[in-house]
């Protein structure tokens, strides 16, 4: 069996034992007595502990990044609460990273001006700037490309770009949608050990939305599988692994077990989907 992790990691970094949490929360786009209203998520109902990664799985066009829109503050829910620290969500929180699928580096700067463009719209002073940046620059293994453009970087390169960015803002609560979808297997396995070391590093919630379970399964200390649309948590899994884990992991003789098990949850769900797909419901 899979053992539980001796504590939340991270717990004692932050002043919230939970960091995020989200009570019967519903979004529907659209108007709702319209026939054409899309019921896009829940009631979704979820905890985050301090420090804890969680990554969601769930069928395609389940809710998945309305669920990430709404901790980021883009998007209100419709009904039901969402907080963070303690405080209702209103507005794009402080201490909120957000890194999503597609290159989001600025082209016409170079990768020094794109990690430190956040840290200059917060206005800190100079000296801070640079030793955050060059810190993330060490960090990301991209010290030999400050002065680089992204078009001159492979998409993994790129993406760690992406990543420092928001490290550098020293986020409480990061948020990745998909953040790796764009890369080949190896490129996402070296790229989540990286996101597992500043999660060490950082002492971080973290919420990842993929589609691989086998990501889901590697990095995280929980997994929360959604429903087909309107997405709700079917299930959630504590993985069990040790703080210092890495893509090693994969080997572990309960990797297969875990995996497996998620793949049962959304099996169905999956199934779910493709039949109202069919029906023209998606
Ligand atoms: N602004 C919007 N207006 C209307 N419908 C929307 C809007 N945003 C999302 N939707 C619908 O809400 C549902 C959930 O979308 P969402 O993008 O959250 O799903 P997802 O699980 O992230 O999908 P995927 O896995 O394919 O990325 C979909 O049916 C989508 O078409």
């Amino acid at each position: 069996m899979l053992t539980k992790p001796k504590a939340a990691p991270g717990t004692e970094a932050s002043p919230h034992p939970v960091a995020v949490r989200l009570t019967e929360v519903t979004r529907v786009f659209g108007d709702p007595r319209s026939p054409k209203r899309v019921h896009a998520l829940g009631p979704v109902s979820l905890e985050l502990r301090a420090g804890e990664f969680f990554s969601v799985v769930g069928p395609s066009g389940c809710g998945k990044s309305t669920l990430l829109d709404i901790l980021a503050g883009l998007n209100p829910p419709s009904a039901g609460t969402a907080e963070f620290d303690g405080q209702p969500i209103r507005g794009v929180p402080d201490h909120v990273g957000v890194v999503f699928q597609e290159d989001a580096s600025f082209a016409w700067l170079t990768v020094e001006a794109n990690i430190a463009f956040g840290l200059k719209r917060q206005g800190l002073p100079a000296d801070e700037i640079r030793r955050r940046v060059d810190y993330a620059l060490a960090f990301m293994g991209l010290k030999d490309f400050r002065h680089a453009y992204p078009v001159q970087l492979s998409g993994g390169m790129r993406q760690r770009v992406c990543i420092a960015r928001t490290l550098v803002l020293q986020p409480r609560l990061i948020l990745l949608d998909e953040p790796f979808g764009a890369l080949d297997q190896q490129t996402r396995l070296i790229m989540g050990d990286e996101l597992l070391r500043m999660w060490r590093e950082t002492h971080a919630t973290v919420l990842l939305i993929t589609h691989s379970l086998d990501e889901a399964a590697m990095l995280s200390d929980r997994v929360g599988v959604m429903s087909a649309r309107p997405g709700k948590f079917i299930g959630t899994f504590e993985t069990g692994w040790p703080k210092d884990r890495d893509s090693r992991i994969v080997t572990h003789p309960h990797f297969g077990e875990l995996t497996a098990r998620l793949w049962e949850k959304l099996r169905v769900e999956t199934m779910k989907h493709m039949q109202g797909e069919a029906r023209g419901e998606a």
